[in-house]
């Protein structure tokens, strides 16, 4: 037995930032350090995601974890006493095995999640260090480029507005601070905006404003005004980036999008179109999740100047980010671990993207809590950039105070990513 050897593992029933139910976990070692995280949870997921378990029945909408969360009082506390909280692959071997799934449906994603990541903040604690240089030692110095959003749509919004996320990224700011101060100047000016024309509906699940805009055209324009307003150049200053969630209208090739009906062809050519019109860097599942030959058309039109971005198309899954790479469908992947379930398997995407040359981000989910683990992963692990949400909300902006807090830690060692992280 030592200092990092499991003494407990405690499962908690807590509340995420959609007023649902999720798992956090608690792990103690014998040195005594603790260890604790939260796990989060999507809407608009995709299908090859590792399967939060949910209870069903009439509590909260068939949303209450409390198997998942008898899940690691349980079987999960009782297979992992005595292990080493060090030996991360290890564990995360041992939850994979226990589960048995594909997918992590029998014990659940958000408890192997909460569980894994509870175990890396405990190993943290344990050495004296901070999630984000235990995970990076002295190679830990790159701020993300952060990737806000303004409006919200889709699922997180009512489904005013078919697309997902219209987000900002400030490529031309010196540190990821000013990145946040240019940030909410261009939040503040789109409100303003907003009330004045008699837009605005509230806030999304993300932070965004909740526009009764009646397209995306009327969106990137009034976002264009609204960066222009807080007096940036719009494009190298401050650029556009959007999540389409194309998975969410869009299937077998076929998509409903703004009151008609399109397919592959004509969805690749309207987004492409609208990087042409608007100062557009970055594009999120453009085409749905099953539409690989969508995503290896846009990725041919607009990829050496716009970062094509695979989510619901990629899962944070490895083999899927291989695959990507050499069909060339798609610039950059999305990391949320819980798409996978566990730490070591989001690394291992992580690890093939960097192999093959792709980029990364690494993303919040929609429902959040004050759960901070993201930020550590990101500087952590160097990937460059950070999608979490926007100033409305305190789930989101712990992640963005937590960064903050990092680079002032970082000092003169800080590198902020900014620009060099995109394409062209
Ligand atoms: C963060 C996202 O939303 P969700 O968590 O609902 O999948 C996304 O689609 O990128
Ligand atoms: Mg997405």
């Amino acid at each position: 037995m030592t200092r990092t050897t499991i003494a407990e593992i405690r499962g908690r029933r807590v509340w995420d930032s959609r007023g649902r139910p999720t798992v956090e976990a608690e792990i103690r070692l014998e040195g005594g350090a603790i260890g604790r995280a939260i796990a989060p949870a999507g809407a608009s997921t995709g299908s090859g995601e590792a399967l939060d378990r949910r209870d069903g029945g009439t509590g909260f909408g068939g949303h209450d974890v409390r198997g998942a969360v008898d899940a690691v009082n349980g079987e999960i506390a009782r297979a992992l006493a005595g292990f080493d909280a060090s030996d991360q692959a290890g564990l995360d071997q041992a939850l994979i095995g226990l589960d048995g799934t594909a997918n992590k449906a029998r014990l659940g994603g958000n408890a192997t999640i909460a569980v894994s990541m509870a175990t890396a903040h405990a190993a943290a604690a344990a050495a004296g260090l901070p999630l984000w240089r235990h995970l990076g030692g002295d190679d830990a110095v790159l701020l993300p480029l952060p990737e806000i959003q303004i409006f919200g749509g889709g699922a997180h919004a009512g489904r005013r507005l078919d697309l997902q996320d219209f987000m900002v990224i400030c490529p031309g700011a010196g540190s990821f601070a000013e990145a946040l101060d240019w940030t909410a100047e261009v939040y503040r000016a789109a409100g303003s905006l907003m009330a004045e024309s008699g837009k605005l509906c509230g806030v999304a699940d993300e932070g965004g404003f909740w526009p009764a805009f009646a397209d995306s055209a009327e969106a990137l324009d009034m976002l264009v005004r609204a960066i222009e307003t807080a007096g940036r150049r719009p494009g190298d200053e401050v650029a556009i980036a959007l999540d389409v969630a194309a998975s969410e209208f869009g299937r077998d090739g076929r998509y409903r999008f703004e009151g008609r009906e399109r397919d592959t062809g004509e969805m690749v050519e309207l987004v492409a179109g609208w990087t042409r019109r608007w100062p557009i860097l970055s594009v999120e599942d453009p085409v749905a999740e099953d539409d690989a030959a969508g995503f290896r058309a846009i990725t041919a039109a607009i990829g050496d100047r716009v970062q094509i971005v695979g989510d619901d198309f990629l899962v944070t899954d490895a083999a899927r980010v291989r695959e990507a790479a050499a069909t060339r469908a798609c610039t950059t992947v999305l990391i949320k671990p819980n798409q996978r379930g566990t730490l070591t398997e989001t690394r291992a995407a992580w690890d093939a993207a960097k192999a093959v040359g792709l980029t990364g981000i690494v993303s919040a989910r929609s429902g959040e809590s004050e759960d901070t683990t993201i930020v550590d992963l990101v500087v952590g692990w160097g990937v460059g950039q950070l999608k979490v949400g926007s100033f409305a909300r305190s789930e989101r902006m712990a992640k963005w105070n937590a960064a903050l807090r990092i680079e002032e830690a970082l000092g003169g060692r800080a590198i902020f990513a900014g620009r060099s992280t995109l394409r062209g």
